[in-house]
């Protein structure tokens, strides 16, 4: 799919995205909101054209589960309503190739906001690792786009942008002299960064109580999930 006319771009943002995970907090201004055991969430307040579009930046740590596995439920739609609670519905329209998809879903309407609706193109990657200690590196990385065949249909929702990325890092602890690896010796540490234009002008306060209350859930949901699918399966590294 190297010569698909949106290569170049999944090609510059996954770059781009890769480098945003991975710096960490870096020197911004960013505001702890929700915090959950190992799960950490902060965004950044900022408004574009008056719209709420907040930077997100959620930190994880799971136990029992690797990068790679994490990464393949989240790009896989045949999993996606299992833990994506807010669909109304998802359809693939275009198989770029077998590692990038491009998606449209419907929202659920989110009262008092009116509906919305997203069209993505997603894109899976095994990352080299850039630390001792990390056994591997995958991302998911979902980035809105247009397509003729799917315009917004402004009558009946409003199209949203998003650039989303879910970066995974696997740790496997040594197991006991001799010993296989289990379950047991495995950490992913997960890295989920998230900007949305809203696409639509929607209240301020309602968006901001929207992703206060959704994006906790959705991680806790999202990791859970994981743990629940691949707690009997053979490790997928
Ligand atoms: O990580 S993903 O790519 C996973 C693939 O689905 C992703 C995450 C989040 C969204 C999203 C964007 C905007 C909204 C709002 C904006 C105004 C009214 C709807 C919502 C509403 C449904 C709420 C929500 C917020 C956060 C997490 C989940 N649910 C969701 C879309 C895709």
């Amino acid at each position: 799919a190297e010569y698909h006319r949106l290569w170049p771009e999944i090609e510059r943002v996954t770059k781009e995205q890769i480098k945003y995970a991975q710096m960490g907090l870096g020197n911004d201004a960013w505001h702890l909101f929700a915090e959950e055991g190992e799960m950490k969430m902060y965004r950044r307040e900022e408004e574009v054209n008056g719209l709420v579009v907040d930077p997100l930046k959620a930190c994880h740590v799971v136990k029992g589960v690797t990068a790679h596995e994490m990464c393949h439920y989240f790009f896989s739609p045949q999993y996606r309503y299992d833990w994506e609670t807010t669909l109304e519905h998802m359809t693939v329209v275009e198989n770029i190739s077998d590692d990038t998809l491009i998606f449209l879903q419907l929202h659920k309407r989110i009262w008092p906001a009116t509906q919305r609706d997203a069209l993505f193109w997603s894109h899976i990657r095994q990352v080299p690792p850039n630390e001792p200690g990390v056994r591997d590196i995958w991302i998911v990385v979902n980035n809105s786009t247009e397509l003729p065949k799917h315009p917004p249909d402004n009558k009946k929702c409003i199209r949203l942008f998003l650039t989303v990325c879910l970066l995974c890092q696997t740790i496997v602890s040594s197991p006991k002299e001799g010993a296989s690896i289990t379950r047991d010796n495995l950490t992913c540490k997960i890295t989920y960064c998230s900007v949305v234009n809203p696409g639509g002008w929607a209240p301020a306060s309602v968006l901001r109580a929207v992703y206060k209350r959704e994006y906790p859930k959705f991680l806790k949901r999202f990791t859970a999930y994981v743990i629940d699918q691949c707690k009997n399966k053979p490790i997928m590294f």
